[in-house]
């Protein structure tokens, strides 16, 4: 079996150990080698956090291959209170859609898997995206359900990016042009972060 370190970028998990490690996505990942649990992220390796400013983006492919990928796994009712304290090269993702069954269909909030597969898919790594997703029964819906999205981000700068989500989120929630901006985008995010939290998922 291919391992993390042999996937072509390195990827790691603070697995925070807060949900049943039967439904947990990381666990599986460790479990099956692709992904090393680590007590901190290794120095400036790329850190998804969803409060982060900047989405990932095209260039970024030169610090995962160098540093990796790194996913702060917990309970997303505890994750945004410790992910202020880990240092690391942070960054959000783009708007997408969640296809784990849990919260499928819900935007923004992914699980740690969908999270890894999707700064893989648009940084140009698509053949690892998909070995991350095809250890889950649910994985290929992932890509089909964001393959338009994930088309748009890839390979992109971070201002092309926001550029897509602002247009995406316009046409669909009404944002208009003067309130588009990183900082604009963040507070939709962090809305929809602090809904999950009141539901406890
Ligand atoms: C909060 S944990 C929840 C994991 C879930 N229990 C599972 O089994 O996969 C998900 C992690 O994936 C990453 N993640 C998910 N959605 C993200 C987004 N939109 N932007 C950046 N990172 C994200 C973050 O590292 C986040 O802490």
């Amino acid at each position: 079996m291919r391992t993390g370190s042999d996937l072509g970028v390195r990827l790691y998990a603070v697995y925070l150990r807060h949900d049943n490690p039967k439904y947990n996505t990381v666990a599986k990942l460790i479990r099956l080698g692709l992904v090393a649990e680590v007590k901190k992220p290794r120095r400036g390796s790329i850190v998804l956090d969803p409060l982060s400013p900047f989405p990932v983006s095209g260039p970024d492919r030169r610090i995962l291959e160098t540093n990796g990928l790194c996913v702060i796994d917990g309970s997303w009712r505890k994750v945004s209170r410790i992910l202020g304290r880990i240092p690391g090269v942070k960054r959000r993702l783009p708007l997408l859609l969640a296809a784990n069954p849990v919260n499928y269909g819900k935007p923004f909030l992914l699980s740690s898997a969908e999270a890894l597969a999707a700064a893989l898919y648009i940084t140009g790594f698509r053949d690892e995206a998909a070995r991350i997703l095809s250890v889950f029964k649910w994985g290929h819906a992932f890509i089909e359900l964001n393959r338009k999205l994930l088309e748009e981000y890839a390979g992109k700068t971070q201002k092309e990016i926001i550029e897509a989500e602002c247009s995406i989120l316009r046409d669909n929630i009404g944002l208009t042009v003067d309130e588009c901006s990183a900082g604009s985008l963040l507070a939709v995010y962090k809305r929809v972060l602090e809904s999950y939290e009141e539901k406890g998922r």
